[in-house]
């Protein structure tokens, strides 16, 4: 496998060619059905070449379509040119009709969904829910199944750092997407959210247009519809580049959009800001005077907009030799209020200027009269009178330089919004320890963005290029690795602050005294919480979790680390109000002392304090949640050598470990499903010995023996080791049947079905070198014998092997459709599988399977910056913006590990040393130095 790309319209491109060649429709958007942002109500109006009507062009010459030629591709070019962002023109036309995608599968009957079945009273039990939620309690529904979310092809980089509120803008540079109150999306572009562009020459305004493709229905007196055709979108997650040659006017604007995510940094990655970059590079023998205006509503396009009492006014302000000025944007809300702030950097040969208010809903006529009079705005002082019920506002700020001939010159805006306290708990976001929490940051939030994104983008530079540079990686992996980290800010992630006075018992509850880091921790680092999606809304889902937990420790450990602290106060707690299950129509307590919760709560309700917001099954009695709790604990270890960790963690694992063993109800060392859907494939019924679970008991069952021997307890160590011995052999004997581990024992149909995740165990097995030798829990020929048979069967032999891996197939080659997930794909897991078939040296199979899922999900389905939980072969989705996928950490993991263990010694061995002491709790358990995480990216051999 080389680094090429397999077609022509994959991502990668130099930055002499145009993404897509200048053929047709440019990667990797070419299906779409519906482009347009919502919001503006008005029907997509995409430009082409040939027949775009350049009616906005007043003054410059008529236009002349140059074709792809590669905008601003030019030698010397001053920006990264990413040779793996997924990328598209802002023209793309649709090649052909779209995918006529529908979001969900519910209205096919399970076979052998009979009226007996108790979860066929689910639609109803649902439906009773639903109702008393929504229309009673006027509140939203977790996961709202009467309502979807419309999908909307339209989407690109998210802005701002991790857990400030998101603003995701669309790839043809609409603000579209809003996560500024946690976890709740507000979907819509913002028609008012523009970047306009003035060019003058000796003292002429010749050129003067709003960078959208748009023609809305307000502010018509601005000169929309730019021809697409001449824009180019690039991302490359937390960045993201467009292209935009100004036609006829030989100048290209290159906007380049940053984020401050950044690996290890626990303080600038937290920050809610962007900065936008605009590279001017004039092409003329003359010099031009280039404005950039930054225009921006107050607020996010929602009803609240119109709700009164908002208003703007101008600042500026100069420390430590730099100055800032733009505008703030007040937006008084009674819950979650909070102040937007439109900045520039004011430098030798800069001028700022501003306008504190216009009307979005209007003409927007003096707006656009004000700049094309002088290329600058009016900048009047003093604040805006405050809006009227039903009255929306906006402000623009706007930044000239003058560009010499053949020259280069840079202008730099930012956004920042300042929303410093959230609407459950009292707590303040993490920001708030380093910029206050009085709700004025937003001026220091710029400053700071604009003096500190060199450094940010040095310091992404250093930590993409091992991988981009890395010929043997292809380019779409590339791309997915860092383009779906996008969740980790988008996923409505929250990074809150605990209070200084903050005292143990109010975040252990009752009787707990045993994690004695925990508020160490949680002081230094705050609190974490993500989305299992973003339309279902459950924070830190640890089934889901489980498999997005490889970006979160590589990447940001503490944080990790910190959200297992949180679960394991969670373990120990309990909450012992009765409510009825959805799916089972029965009733138990919410929570159950020493078992794992599902989720960490709803954002709509008070997360931590009120956990389990997910009420389809009980989930005391689902099998994978405590062995994933026990399986990141070791996991976390290897990787972070954190002993204190280890140690608190300890007696959780025993705990969660005892509670698991009631599920041994034959004692024979292995596990039982109770034949309902008791595990994370939540609809996929499992009786008996099961290849998922009972594979995550065996692991963690190992990992009990490797953590009691790491610490030196010997009586716990021998238990697991016995229960490990008998689990061993009751695995192999009630599941192997020669080529692959069944789906589970219970003899029933689709017993034997081939599952894409039976080698879970495994996976975390081998990310933790327990996989070698004597240490091997599952034979190797096992394993790798299941690993065939999967890509055989359920890669290749489904879709025509370019889609990923069915989750069920049955072993004569069509999909198990028992269930509706089994026939489903799940993006997530199949990036876990993939990580490993590299992990046990199927490269190539695992680089194909996972590729099927990039290009089905960021190429065939458009559904770039929100990746799916799952979808069907056909035209069938689920879940847009889900946790799981940020699994692809693993893939990264496995390269790594497997360059690193051919020279290096395999893990210190823990087994007592000569003179009898044992290995010390802060010794070297695993690897540390990885591109994923700080050192350089090795090659992975036999790519
Ligand atoms: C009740 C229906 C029929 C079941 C039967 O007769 O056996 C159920 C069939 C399909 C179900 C829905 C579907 O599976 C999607 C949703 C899953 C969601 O749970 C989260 O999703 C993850 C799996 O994708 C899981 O790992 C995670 O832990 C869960 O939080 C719950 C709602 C579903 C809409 C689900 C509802 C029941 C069915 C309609």
């Amino acid at each position: 496998m080389g680094g090429d790309d397999r077609d022509g319209a994959s991502c990668a491109h130099s930055r002499q060619t145009p993404p897509g060649g200048g053929q047709g429709c440019p990667w990797p958007y070419p299906q779409y059905t519906d482009t347009h942002g919502g919001g503006t109500g008005t029907a997509p109006a995409i430009p082409t070449a040939g027949r775009h009507p350049w009616w906005g062009d007043r003054v410059g010459p008529s236009l002349t379509h140059r074709g792809q030629t590669p905008p601003g591709g030019t030698q010397g070019c001053p920006w990264p040119y990413p040779h793996s962002a997924a990328s598209t023109s802002v023209g793309a036309q649709p090649g052909h009709p779209g995918p006529d995608l529908q979001q969900g599968d519910l209205r096919r009957a399970p076979p052998g969904s009979a009226v007996h079945h108790p979860s066929s009273w689910f639609p109803c039990r649902y439906f009773r829910w639903w109702y008393k939620k929504t229309c009673i309690e006027k509140k939203s529904a977790f996961i709202d199944l009467m309502c979807a979310v419309p999908l909307q092809q339209i989407y690109g980089c998210p802005l701002g750092g991790i857990g400030g509120g998101t603003i995701t803008r669309g790839w043809r540079g609409e603000f579209c997407r809003w996560q500024l109150n946690p976890g709740k999306y507000h979907y819509g572009t913002v028609i008012a959210d523009q970047f306009t562009v003035c060019l003058r020459r000796k003292g002429q305004t010749v050129y003067q247009q709003v960078l959208s493709v748009e023609k809305p229905s307000t502010l018509q007196g601005w000169n929309w519809g730019y021809c697409g055709h001449y824009a180019f979108y690039h991302a490359l997650y937390p960045r993201a580049w467009t292209v935009y040659e100004l036609p006829g006017q030989n100048v290209v604007l290159t906007c380049r959009q940053v984020s401050p995510v950044i690996p290890h940094d626990y303080k600038d990655s937290s920050l809610p800001v962007a900065v936008f970059i605009w590279e001017v590079e004039n092409g003329n023998e003359e010099p031009v005077e280039v404005s950039i205006m930054f225009s921006m509503q107050n607020g996010m396009g929602a009803k609240e907009d119109k709700s009164g009492g908002h208003w703007n006014e101008p600042f500026a302000l100069q420390e430590g030799g730099e100055r800032v000025a733009g505008v703030l944007l007040h937006h008084c809300t009674p819950t979650n209020p909070f102040t937007l702030a439109v900045a520039a950097r004011e430098k030798a040969g800069t001028v700022v200027t501003h306008l504190t208010a216009f009307d979005p809903a209007g003409s927007g006529r003096d707006v656009w009269q004000d700049l094309l009079q002088d290329g600058k705005l009016e900048s009047p002082t003093g604040e805006s009178r405050a809006t009227a019920k039903g009255e929306v506002t906006a402000a623009a700020v706007c930044a000239t330089c003058t560009v010499p001939a053949r020259g280069h010159q840079t202008l730099e805006l930012a956004l920042a919004w300042d929303m410093p306290r959230v609407h459950f708990g009292a707590l303040g976001r993490r920001y708030t320890r380093f910029f206050g929490s009085d709700g004025d940051a937003a001026p220091a939030l710029s400053r700071y963005a604009l003096a500190h994104y060199e450094e940010w983008e040095r310091k992404i530079d250093a930590w993409q290029k091992p991988v981009l540079e890395n010929s043997q990686l292809p380019s779409w992996y590339k791309s997915a690795l860092f383009n779906e980290l996008y969740f980790m800010t988008d996923g409505g992630t929250v990074w809150l602050e605990l209070p200084h006075d903050c005292l143990p018992q109010e975040l252990q509850g009752p009787g707990v005294a045993s994690l004695s880091h925990l508020l160490p921790v949680l002081r230094e680092y705050g609190r974490f919480a993500y989305l299992e999606g973003q339309e279902y809304r459950m924070y830190n889902t640890y089934d889901v979790h489980f498999y997005a937990s490889f970006a979160l420790v590589m990447l940001w450990p503490k944080l990790q680390i910190s959200l297992q602290y949180d679960i394991a106060v969670t373990v120990i707690n309990e909450d012992v109000e009765p409510r009825q299950y959805l799916m089972s129509g029965q009733t138990a307590q919410v929570k159950l002392k020493n078992v794992v919760p599902h989720d960490i709560g709803d954002p709509d309700d008070e997360p931590w304090q009120h956990v389990n917001a997910y009420l389809m099954h009980d989930t005391a009695n689902w099998k994978d949640l405590n062995l994933k709790f026990v399986l990141q604990v070791y996991r976390d270890y290897y990787l972070t050598h954190d002993a204190p960790y280890l140690r608190d963690m300890w007696p959780v694992c025993q705990a969660v470990m005892e509670s698991e063993l009631r599920f041994d109800t034959d004692n024979d060392g292995l596990i039982e499903n109770g034949g309902f859907a008791d595990q994370t494939y939540d609809a996929w019924v499992v009786n008996g010995a099961s290849a998922y679970c009972g594979g995550l008991w065996l692991a963690a069952v190992r990992m009990m023996c490797k953590m009691a021997e790491v610490l030196g307890d010997e009586e716990t160590q021998q238990k697991y080791s016995g229960i490990l011995q008998k689990g061993k052999e009751a695995f192999e004997r009630m599941l192997w049947n020669g080529k692959y581990y069944n789906y589970d024992s219970s003899g029933s149909d689709t017993s034997s079905s081939i599952m894409s995740d039976q080698c879970a165990g495994q996976w975390f097995l081998g990310a933790c070198g327990l996989d070698q030798g004597e240490l091997e829990v599952f034979p190797k020929s096992h394993v790798i014998s299941a690993l065939q048979t999967i890509f055989e069967k359920n890669v290749m032999g489904f879709a025509g092997g370019t889609m990923g891996a069915v989750n069920g197939m049955r072993p004569d080659g069509v999909p198990d459709t028992s269930s509706v997930q089994s026939s489903e794909v799940w993006i997530g897991v199949v990036y876990a599988l993939a990580a490993t078939m590299i992990q046990e040296g199927m490269v190539q199979e695992g680089f194909h399977t996972a590729e099927g899922c990039y290009r089905t999900v960021w190429e065939q389905l458009g559904m770039a910056f929100q990746t799916p939980e799952a979808y069907c072969e056909k035209k069938v989705y689920r879940s847009l913006a889900y946790m799981r996928p940020l699994s692809i950490w693993s893939m990264q993991l496995a390269l790594e590990s497997r360059v690193g263990r051919a020279p290096c010694a395999p893990p210190p061995s823990s087994s007592p040393v000569p003179g009898g002491t044992k290995q010390s709790i802060g010794d070297s358990p695993g690897p540390v130095a990885s591109a994923g995480r700080q050192g350089p990216c090795p090659v992975p051999p036999s790519l």
